[in-house]
């Protein structure tokens, strides 16, 4: 049985439909890199793991299995149960994800409780200067802070850990710090990650698996290496080709020329369609359903003529 496993998930924020039935799968003490441009529906996802949307946000369909257990059908207390039982986040803004008014000795110890070891648990995440105990977050850099927010994150053991661009307010150079943390102790503790990025080299590197949205669903998953280094979705082919560029501090991909969609409702089509070089008639009006094309699992009508040809992506290119 997967860890999370997320089933035709449709998330809308008021007119907007954030998720557009999403499907993802990620095995115990996996790693998994969630990717796809501004807008695609990463955080919508990573927050509907916990059933930590806005308020604004209406399941409209699917569901969301954490260790077998229907998130979004559970009562308030379950949940609660539940995220505290299998579940750790780590947002982008760590200070923000922090209480302001609390020294950040005492904000661990209120996680660990009673006979928790503060010390070693700053010392985990390279903490170990007893001057960040009675340090306020503002106090911190956002490196420093990011330490505190993964040490309480992690504190419990978790059994999945959604890390939301836990280092895009960062340095390059603390960056890589932050993350070697963040993949070590996971590993140490059998945790699986949910890791959504901008950074697909870092996730080639770092994740088993790799799951790239667009348009608020997934449409290319399987092994991150293989997904990335053979991708067969031209989107991917596309965002692959243009990863070395949007490496660089700041950048935000823009892989393809066009705008990615805003949707209102269920994409009649493929989403990408307007924006594809390989669209049929049929890719406009037709929802594409999975195809699966060595180890990786496709929405495009024609990822098996795709997969075939050497290189997609130096068609697109
Ligand atoms: N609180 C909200 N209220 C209304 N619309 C929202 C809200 N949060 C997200 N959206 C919309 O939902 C869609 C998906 O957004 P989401 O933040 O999940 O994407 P993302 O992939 O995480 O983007 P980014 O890379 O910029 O973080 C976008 O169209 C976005 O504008
Ligand atoms: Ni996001």
């Amino acid at each position: 049985m997967s860890l999370l496993a997320v089933r035709n998930l449709v998330i809308d924020y008021a007119e907007t439909r954030a998720l557009d039935g999403a499907d993802l799968d990620l095995a115990r003490g996996e790693t998994l890199g969630l990717v796809g441009e501004s807008g695609s529906g990463k955080s919508t996802l990573g927050s509907a793991v916990g059933r930590l949307l806005p308020t604004t946000a209406r399941r409209t369909e699917g569901e969301v299995l954490v260790a077998g257990e229907p998130v979004f059908d559970l009562p308030a207390r379950e949940v609660r149960k539940l995220r505290k039982k299998h579940l750790g986040f780590v947002f982008q803004d760590p200070i923000a994800s922090l209480d302001p008014t609390m020294r950040v000795g005492n904000q661990l110890r209120l996680v660990l409780g009673r006979g928790g070891d503060v010390r070693f648990h700053l010392g985990r995440v390279k903490l170990d200067d007893p001057r960040v105990l009675r340090a306020y977050p503002h106090q911190l850099s956002g490196g420093m802070a990011q330490r505190v927010a993964i040490a309480m994150a992690m504190a419990t053991s978790p059994e999945l850990l959604v890390a939301d661009e836990p280092t895009a307010a960062l340095d390059t150079q603390v960056r890589e710090e932050v993350l070697n943390v963040v993949f070590s102790l996971a590993a140490d503790a059998g945790t699986s990650i949910l890791w959504l990025s901008h950074d697909l080299p870092a996730v080639a590197r770092r994740c088993d698996q790799v799951a790239v949205m667009y348009g608020g669903r997934v449409v290319e998953r399987g092994p991150a290496r293989e997904v990335l280094g053979r991708p067969v979705h031209p989107y991917t082919a596309a965002l692959a080709g243009s990863a070395p560029a949007a490496a660089g501090h700041g950048v935000r991909l823009e892989p393809v020329p066009g705008r990615p969609p805003v949707l209102t409702g269920p994409s009649p089509g493929c989403a990408f369609a307007p924006r594809c070089a390989f669209a049929e008639e049929r890719c406009d009006h037709e929802r594409p359903q999975p195809v699966l094309v060595r180890e990786q699992e496709v929405l495009c009508h024609r990822a098996a003529e795709l997969s075939e040809a050497e290189t997609p992506r130096e068609v697109t290119a």
